[in-house]
């Protein structure tokens, strides 16, 4: 199983970004949150600082967005050269229809989930998109607990996947640490983002435990 550790800058240093991004070289992706204050309670940045991580990271950019209205926004995120850009299906109309034109740009479609979300009227679209984000918190805030509950739903998401026989990525956000990767790599994950649990050690020595930590428990079909 390929195990992707994705760093969050929401736990960075905002004022060292370019620093930053070479501390976490050792990973995969970067992943980088956008939140409006609309669809989230909470505010972070938007395309502009977007294109200019673009220009320094070492590594792909991995962009959640936690927008209304992507539609609107998002194609502008996989112009800007972010390798994925994932929505969220409780704010789009036509999933399918942005995925379409995510590709089109030349970017990894993906589709996020909130803990309450359901997954069960997206798993028949899952050709559409290159990864499913589900969420282990609420989103909008770092530093939070990972919700157990919300496993039962990767798992589903895991199965039609394998079932389907597609190349999906399976992403877990939100309260990832050392201690909580196993759940869900054994649950069926193969993409981690985690914040806090990266930037409050030594990031490169946290990239590498998680990374240990995930593929000691990872779901042995895949
Ligand atoms: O999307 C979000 C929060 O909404 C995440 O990407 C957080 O940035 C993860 O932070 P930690 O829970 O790992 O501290
Ligand atoms: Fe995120």
């Amino acid at each position: 199983m390929t195990t992707r550790i994705n760093p969050s800058i929401l736990a960075a240093d905002f004022a060292n970004f370019e620093r930053e991004l070479g501390r976490i070289a050792t990973a995969d992706l970067v992943h980088v949150d956008i939140m409006d204050n609309h669809f989230v309670p909470n505010l972070t940045f938007g395309l502009p600082m977007v294109e200019r991580l673009q220009q320094v990271s070492p590594i792909p950019l991995d962009v959640h967005l936690m927008i209304d209205d992507p539609d609107r926004w998002a194609p502008g995120y996989a112009e800007a050269g972010a390798a994925s850009v994932t929505f969220h299906a409780e704010a789009v109309a036509d999933p399918v229809g942005l995925a379409r034109r995510l590709r089109e740009i030349g970017a990894r479609a993906g589709i996020a989930l909130k803990p309450g979300t359901a997954a069960e009227p997206y798993l028949e679209l899952l050709p559409e998109f290159d990864q499913v984000l589900v969420m282990t918190v609420e989103p909008g805030f770092g530093g939070q607990s990972f919700m157990p509950e919300t496993m039962p739903k990767l798992r589903r998401v895991a199965d039609a996947v394998r079932a389907a026989g597609l190349d999906v990525w399976l992403q877990v956000d939100g309260g990832v640490t050392v201690d909580t990767i196993g759940i869900a790599a054994e649950a069926g994950a193969d993409t981690f983002v985690a914040g806090s649990a990266v930037f409050r050690g030594v990031p490169e020595e946290q990239i590498a435990a998680l990374r240990a930590a995930a593929s000691s428990h990872g779901h042995a079909h895949r």
